[in-house]
């Protein structure tokens, strides 16, 4: 067993500025956990309302349309109103890394067939992005989905279905590449209903700005 540190402290509950959150681990190394009401009805429903008229069709980081990810999606802008704001900084504090290191919040959206297929979350290492890598990935569920939709690791035999307001945390910043590899994760394709997630993604060094809007 190797004693890799990792960036979130394995806790059974998170106390944070605006509330308490439950946590289960679902695996050790790489750490993947499952969180409990990290956002109430009230906010996803805000944040699917918000994001619907925005989404795009789904690019990958590079800009190319692709068949590995069907569904659509959408980025916010950094602290773009109080209410994403807010949001983003639960989010960063529960993610134990610095909110100027958090991309913008991303909403996708999943209709019956669409799906996003098994991928890393980082950019290859020596690849140019790779120079302020993505450490860590939070994924929250804003709606329940009648079937299918599951997040799944297929190296690692986890699964975790759709929730409304509960989310799945993953880290791949180990000095050990293997266990980065084996974060390689896919949403299954939803067979009824739809599916909308929120993803917030961090990097390793700050890329946001300081101050556009104080808190
Ligand atoms: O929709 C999901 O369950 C996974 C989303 C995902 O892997 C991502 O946004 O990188
Ligand atoms: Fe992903």
């Amino acid at each position: 067993m190797s004693e890799e540190m990792s960036i979130l402290p394995v806790q059974s509950f998170y106390s944070l500025d605006d509330g308490v959150v439950e946590a289960t681990v679902l695996h050790q190394e790489p750490l993947i956990v499952r969180f409990e009401r990290l956002l109430s009805d009230d906010e996803c429903r805000q944040l699917i309302e918000t994001a619907a008229p925005r989404l795009k069709e789904s690019k990958l980081v590079n800009k190319v349309v692709s068949d590995i990810r069907t569904s659509r999606g959408m980025f916010f802008e950094e602290e773009e109103s109080p209410f994403i704001h807010r949001i983003e900084r639960r989010i960063a504090q529960l993610m134990n890394v610095p909110i100027e290191h958090a991309e913008g919040l991303q909403v996708l959206h999943y209709g019956p067939g669409q799906e996003y297929k098994a991928h890393h979350d980082f950019f290859a290492p020596g690849s140019p992005a790779a120079r302020n890598n993505r450490i860590s990935t939070l994924i929250v569920y804003l709606n329940d989905v009648e079937e299918g939709g599951e997040t799944v690791f297929p190296l690692l035999g986890i699964a975790m279905k759709p929730k409304r307001g509960a989310a799945l945390y993953f880290e791949y910043f180990y000095r050990n590449q293997a266990l980065n590899d084996l974060t390689l994760h896919s949403s299954v394709p939803v067979v009824r209903g739809e599916k909308w997630v929120a993803t917030q993604w961090m990097r390793r060094q700050r890329i946001r700005q300081y101050g556009l809007i104080s808190s």
